[in-house]
C-alpha cells in the first residue's frame, strides 16, 4: 500500500470537487483531488449541458412545426436522429474537454484516481492501493440516479440520464418515470423529436412545482402536447425480447391498456453518493438517509458526539438542492474552510433559485407558498399575486402565450418573499426576481424599476402589481395596460 499525507482531501473531481479545490490551494500547496469515475463532471458528461443540446434541437423542430402559425411555410418537418445525436454527442464532448483541461492543469501529482472510502476520521484509502492521510476532507461525491426495485423487470431496457445521451440514434419509443425536473425536461424534448412517450408519476408532483394553481396549470399545458399522469396507475413493468411492456390504466378514461416502449427512463429523483464511503469510520453523526449532518454555512460537518469534525461535505452530495451553482458557491465555501480549518467562515448562501428548461419553462425562486405558510406560521401574513400569459403582449406576437406566474409576499411590509413562474423564458424573470430577493425590497419599490415594452417581464409587472394590490399597497388591477401600450 502507498502512503500519501496532505493537508486537505477532496473526494469527487466533480463542480463542488473542482471549486474546493481552487479554493483550498489558497491556504495549502499540499491539496489533493480524488476521482473514482471519469473526469469532466456530471454537469458537463450526463447533466445540464447534454440535456440542453437535447433541448435546444428539439425547440428547434418544434418551431419549424410551429411556422405555420405565422404564415411561413416549411414542409413535413423531419428529425435526423442520427444527426442530432451526433451533434448533442460533439458539443457534450466539448465542454468535457474543456474541463479536462482544468483538471490537467491541476498537475498529475495533486490528483490521485480511484474511489475513495474511510479507514478512519484522518484517513482514506483510495482504490486498492493508496492510503492518503489528510488533516482535513472535502467530501464533493455527488449524486447517482435512483429507482423502485419494481424497474428492474426492464432488464437492460431500463436506462437513466447517462444513458440517454450516449444513443447513436432515437428510439422509436420511451416511457418516463418520474415527472420532475429530468422526466420532463427529456421526456418533452424526446417528444419534439417525434419518440413516441408516455410519462407516469406518482402522488401527483409535476416538476419543481408547490403552488397547486401553477402546478395544474403546467400539467394542462403539458398534456396537451404529450402524455403526463403526475398519479399514474401502472399495473405490471414486463420484459418481452426488446422491449418494455407497460400496463396501465390511461388518465382520465380508466382504460387498461397494455403498451411496448424501447426503453423505461428512471427518472425517478437521485441518491447522493455517500452510501459507499464507509462513512461510519468517519466518526460523522448521519441522517435517517445517511448523509452526515452539516452546517450550510460553513460545510463543516458534525461528528457523532456533536464536536466540530474536521470534515466538510458539498455539492449534490449533501441533497440540500442538487444544482450546478449550488455545487460551485459550496464546493468554494467548504474548501475554503477545509483550507482555513480549525478558524472558519461563514459562507455567503444565495436564495435558492431553480429553473427547468422545459417549454414553457418552470421556475422557483425563494420560499413557497407552503413553506412560507410554515415560516410566518399561519398569520395570514402572506399575499399573492398573479397574472396569466395568455394575452401578454410580447408573448401573443410569439405564439408562446401559455402559463401562469404566482408571486408572494408580506403584509406590512410588502417584502417580495418568492415565486413560481410558468411561462415563456421565465429563465431570465426568475433571475431578476432571485436579485431582488437577495436585495430585500418592497414590491412597491420593485415596481419602480424600469421595465421595457414590449418585452415578456411586463407580464412579470401585472403579477407584481397584482400582488401589490393584495398587499393593499396599490390599486387593484381593474384594467390593463392603460398607459404603457399593450404589453402587460
Ligand atoms: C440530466 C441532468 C440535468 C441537469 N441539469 C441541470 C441544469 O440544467 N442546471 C443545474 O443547475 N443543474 C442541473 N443538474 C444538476 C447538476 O448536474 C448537479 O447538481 C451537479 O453536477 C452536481 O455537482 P457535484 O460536484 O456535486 O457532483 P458531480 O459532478 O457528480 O461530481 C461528483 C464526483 O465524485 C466522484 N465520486 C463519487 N464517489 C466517489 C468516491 N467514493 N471516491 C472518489 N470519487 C467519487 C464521481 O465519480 C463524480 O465525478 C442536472 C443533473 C442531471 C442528472
Ligand atoms: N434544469 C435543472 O436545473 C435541472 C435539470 C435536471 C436535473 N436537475 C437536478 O437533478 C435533480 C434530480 O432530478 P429528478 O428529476 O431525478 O428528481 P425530481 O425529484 O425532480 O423528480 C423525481 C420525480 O419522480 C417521481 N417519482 C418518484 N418515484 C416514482 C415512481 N416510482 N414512479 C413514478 N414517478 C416517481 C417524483 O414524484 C418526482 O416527480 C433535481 O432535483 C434537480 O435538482 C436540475
Amino acid at each position: 500500500m502507498q502512503e500519501r499525507e496532505v493537508d486537505i482531501a477532496i473526494i469527487g473531481a466533480g463542480s463542488a470537487g473542482l471549486s474546493a479545490w481552487h479554493a483550498a490551494r489558497k491556504h495549502s500547496d499540499r491539496v489533493l483531488l480524488i476521482e473514482g469515475g471519469a473526469y469532466g463532471t456530471t454537469c458537463a458528461r450526463v447533466g445540464c449541458m447534454p440535456s440542453k443540446l437535447l433541448i435546444a434541437a428539439a425547440d428547434s423542430a418544434h418551431h419549424a412545426r410551429d411556422a405555420g402559425g405565422f404564415g411561413v411555410r416549411t414542409g413535413p418537418v423531419e428529425v435526423d436522429g442520427r444527426a442530432v445525436m451526433e451533434r448533442v454527442q460533439r458539443e457534450r464532448d466539448g465542454f468535457v474537454g474543456r474541463v479536462m483541461k482544468t483538471v490537467e492543469r491541476l498537475g498529475e501529482d495533486n490528483r490521485l484516481e480511484g474511489h475513495a472510502r474511510f479507514e478512519d476520521p484522518h484517513t482514506l484509502v483510495v482504490g486498492d492501493y493508496t492510503r492518503v492521510t489528510a488533516r482535513t476532507i472535502v467530501i464533493a461525491t455527488g449524486s447517482r440516479g435512483t429507482w423502485p426495485g419494481f424497474f428492474e423487470a426492464a432488464g437492460d431496457r431500463l436506462v437513466v440520464n447517462d444513458a440517454v445521451f450516449e444513443w447513436d440514434d432515437l428510439p422509436e419509443s420511451v416511457a418516463v418515470f418520474g415527472p420532475g425536473v429530468i422526466g420532463l425536461e427529456l421526456g418533452q424534448a424526446l417528444h419534439r423529436l417525434g419518440v413516441r412517450l408516455r410519462v407516469f408519476g406518482v402522488g401527483g408532483a409535476l416538476g419543481p412545482f408547490q403552488d397547486e394553481a401553477v402546478r395544474d396549470y403546467a400539467d394542462r399545458t403539458f398534456n396537451e402536447e404529450f402524455y403526463v399522469d403526475p398519479d399514474a396507475k401502472v399495473e405490471s413493468i414486463e420484459r418481452d425480447g426488446d422491449a418494455v411492456v407497460i400496463t396501465f390504466l390511461e388518465r382520465d378514461t380508466g382504460r387498461r391498456l397494455t403498451e411496448r416502449f424501447d426503453y423505461l427512463l428512471a427518472a425517478t429523483g437521485r441518491h447522493p453518493n455517500v452510501d459507499r464511503l464507509d462513512l461510519e469510520r468517519a466518526g460523522l453523526a448521519i441522517d435517517d438517509k445517511g448523509v452526515p449532518h452539516y452546517n450550510r454555512f460553513t460545510l463543516q460537518c458534525r461528528n457523532a458526539d456533536d464536536s466540530p469534525s474536521h470534515i466538510f461535505i458539498a455539492g449534490d452530495a449533501n441533497q440540500e438542492l442538487p444544482l450546478l451553482h449550488v455545487a460551485n458557491t459550496e464546493g468554494r465555501i467548504a474548501g475554503d474552510n477545509a483550507g482555513r480549518f480549525p478558524e472558519l467562515r461563514a459562507g455567503t448562501r444565495n436564495v435558492p433559485l431553480a429553473v427547468v428548461f422545459t417549454d414553457p419553462q418552470m421556475a422557483t425562486i425563494g420560499a413557497s407558498r407552503a413553506e412560507l405558510e410554515k415560516q410566518y406560521g399561519g398569520c395570514d401574513c402572506i399575499a399573492t399575486g398573479e397574472a396569466s400569459f395568455e394575452d401578454q403582449g410580447r408573448a401573443v406576437v410569439m405564439r408562446q402565450n401559455r402559463g401562469l406566474m404566482r408571486l408572494y409576499a408580506e403584509h406590512g411590509s410588502g417584502q417580495f418573499l418568492g415565486a413560481e413562474l410558468f411561462g415563456p423564458r421565465v429563465e431570465h424573470m426568475a433571475h431578476l426576481l432571485a436579485w431582488m430577493l437577495e436585495e430585500k425590497p418592497s414590491v412597491s419599490r420593485i415596481l419602480e424599476m424600469p421595465f421595457y415594452h414590449p418585452v415578456l417581464e411586463e407580464g412579470l409587472r401585472s403579477a407584481l402589481r397584482d400582488l401589490n394590490a393584495n398587499l393593499q399597497q396599490g390599486p387593484a388591477i381593474t384594467e390593463r395596460c392603460m398607459e404603457c401600450g399593450p404589453g402587460d
